[in-house]
């Protein structure tokens, strides 16, 4: 043996400030757990992040900002990539497996508002293309109106500030990561305003037959159960990551529970509810959740 063998990851990324300080945690935990290897961070742009000028509903597909980084992870120029959970599509290429998920970050969503704005004011312009957050918060300010806004983090609290918008929404996860709590306004309860499926959650995606067990501290096991039951609801409802679907589960113990609300396309008709059970029926308690509210219980 020629001394210590260096074995080189390439760790891919979408090229965003948020997406790669994600992907940079995820380093920084193999890095301590393994000290031999060698760790490449290879950044890239995604459908999603060069369509800027549409809502993500009208550009259409599914997995916009995952398939440049299927592409490169199936191709062999990186050997994981790094994804937010809440973006990745429900059907996931079999050659391309889940290899597991991060400890879940804060779920909660957060109102950002500009400078001497007050929700409660008789109007005001609201920026966010989630038809998930556009509905809860209609029902928590039936004054405000709501506008589309794309675009990643960063642009959006530009965009919210140089634009005719009077506040945002985030994902409170995406904003301590970005070191960002400062200019957060309010905290939304996760009752107030149930979170996507996934949201807080990093997934690492890899090639089938590769050997990930350089992982095996950073993977979470509780996230990977709260990964099954939200997204068996959201599967469940048929949903896509633009439909108005909210999915929030919670571990206790050996039991599960999950919040769930469902819209049908265009209706007004919001459907909320509950379920819980032993964390080893994850999926089917996603499932039955869906069931309950699609006929409407
Ligand atoms: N769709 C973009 C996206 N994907 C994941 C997050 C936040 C981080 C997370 O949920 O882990 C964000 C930004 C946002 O919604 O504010």
């Amino acid at each position: 043996m020629e001394g210590r063998i260096r074995k080189r990851i390439r760790i891919g990324s979408r090229d965003s400030r948020l997406a790669v300080t994600q992907s940079q945690i995820v380093i920084e935990a193999i890095r301590k757990a393994h000290p031999e290897l060698e760790l490449e961070l290879v950044t890239m742009k995604t459908t999603g992040d060069k369509i800027l000028d549409k809502s993500l509903d009208k550009v259409g597909g599914k997995g916009l900002f995952v398939k440049e980084l299927d592409i490169a992870l199936r191709e062999g120029r990186i050997d994981l990539s790094v994804h937010s959970l809440k973006d990745m599509p429900m059907e996931i290429p079999e050659d391309l497996p889940l290899i597991g998920y991060s400890k879940r970050e804060d779920p909660r969503d957060v109102l950002i508002l500009k400078d001497g704005f007050h929700m409660e004011e008789e109007c005001g312009i609201i920026g966010s293309s989630s038809k998930r957050r556009v509905l809860q918060l209609k029902k928590l300010y039936p004054n405000l109106q709501f506008e589309t806004i794309r675009g990643n983090v960063q642009t959006r609290i530009k965009k919210m500030e140089e634009q005719n918008y009077n506040g945002i929404v985030l994902a409170l996860a995406g904003i301590k990561r970005l070191g960002l709590e400062s200019i957060v306004t309010r905290v939304l309860s996760t009752e107030e305003m149930i979170p996507a499926a996934g949201q807080g959650i990093l997934a690492i995606q890899g090639r089938r037959g590769l050997d990930y067990s350089f992982l095996d501290t950073f993977l979470n096991k509780e996230s990977e159960i709260i990964s099954t039951c939200e997204r068996a609801f959201v599967t469940a409802l048929d949903g896509g990551c633009s439909s108005p679907i909210a999915a929030y589960a919670q571990i206790k113990g050996n039991e599960i529970s999950l919040q769930g609300l469902y819209c049908e396309e265009d209706s007004e008709d919001i459907r909320i509810g509950s379920i819980h059970g032993e964390v080893e029926k994850a999926a089917k308690l996603g499932e039955t959740l869906a069931r309950q509210l699609r006929s409407g219980r």
